[in-house]
């Protein structure tokens, strides 16, 4: 009996251990996965066609597994949203952290997300989504407002510091740029896919805030 005992090994909560970890990690990517083939979906197919079956296949996973991370269609649709907004913030971050002059950060701000909208499936899926909002049964995020609010600010910094046209209005300014901005990427998803945003953008800061361009 000792000698049996002396021969098992000992308990080793190592590999169970282990396990969990491989088995939170294959989670993990399984939901970015899915979370990516449904921005290919919505920004292709638009929310109405899309089905999870189509996300499940996309993803090359089941239909459980879908299920298994987002409760349905819906909340696939809220995460992509989710995501666009967080792509957008990253950019913001990005230009704060850039240390460029209040004007610069404005025409920087802008010029990168035009890049991101012809670049990036999560931030066409988030455009998208957002126009089919009313069609989609579920809580979306507000819209527009806080690239507003960016915007914003780096214009009230800019009139501090002297760098707008007097009478200007930071917030008037920050809107009319936030409407160009969407029109412009619209139309130009409508034309060409958005193969022209880049060139569409810079010609709304040139008419805009000119002296941001010189
Ligand atoms: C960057 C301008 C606004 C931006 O453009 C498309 C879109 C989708 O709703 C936006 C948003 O919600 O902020």
């Amino acid at each position: 009996e000792r000698s049996a005992a002396r021969s098992r090994p000992a308990r080793d909560t190592a590999p169970r251990h282990r396990d969990t970890g491989l088995k939170q990690e294959r989670a993990v990517r399984t939901r970015a996965q899915v979370l990516d083939a449904a921005a290919e979906a919505f920004a292709t197919q638009g929310f109405p066609a899309v089905t999870v079956q189509d996300v499940a296949a996309l993803a090359g996973v089941t239909k459980g597994a879908v299920y298994f991370h987002y409760a349905n269609k819906e909340a696939l649709a809220q995460a992509c949203a989710e995501e666009f907004y967080h792509r957008i913030g990253v950019i913001g971050q990005e230009v704060e952290e850039s240390d460029l002059s209040p004007l610069r950060a404005v025409t920087e701000l802008l010029e990168r997300t035009a890049r991101a909208f012809r670049d990036e499936t999560m931030v066409q899926a988030g455009a998208r989504l957002q126009i089919e909002r009313s069609l989609i049964g579920a809580e979306m995020p507000m819209p527009y407002l806080g690239y507003t609010e960016s915007l914003t600010a780096w214009l009230r910094q800019a009139q501090e510091a002297g760098q707008l046209p007097a009478g200007t209005s930071p917030e008037a300014t920050a809107r009319v740029l936030v409407s160009a901005f969407f029109g412009a990427q619209h139309i130009s998803w409508v034309l060409n896919d958005r193969a022209d945003i880049a060139d569409r953008v810079r010609e709304i800061l040139t008419a805009v805030v000119p002296m941001a361009t010189r």
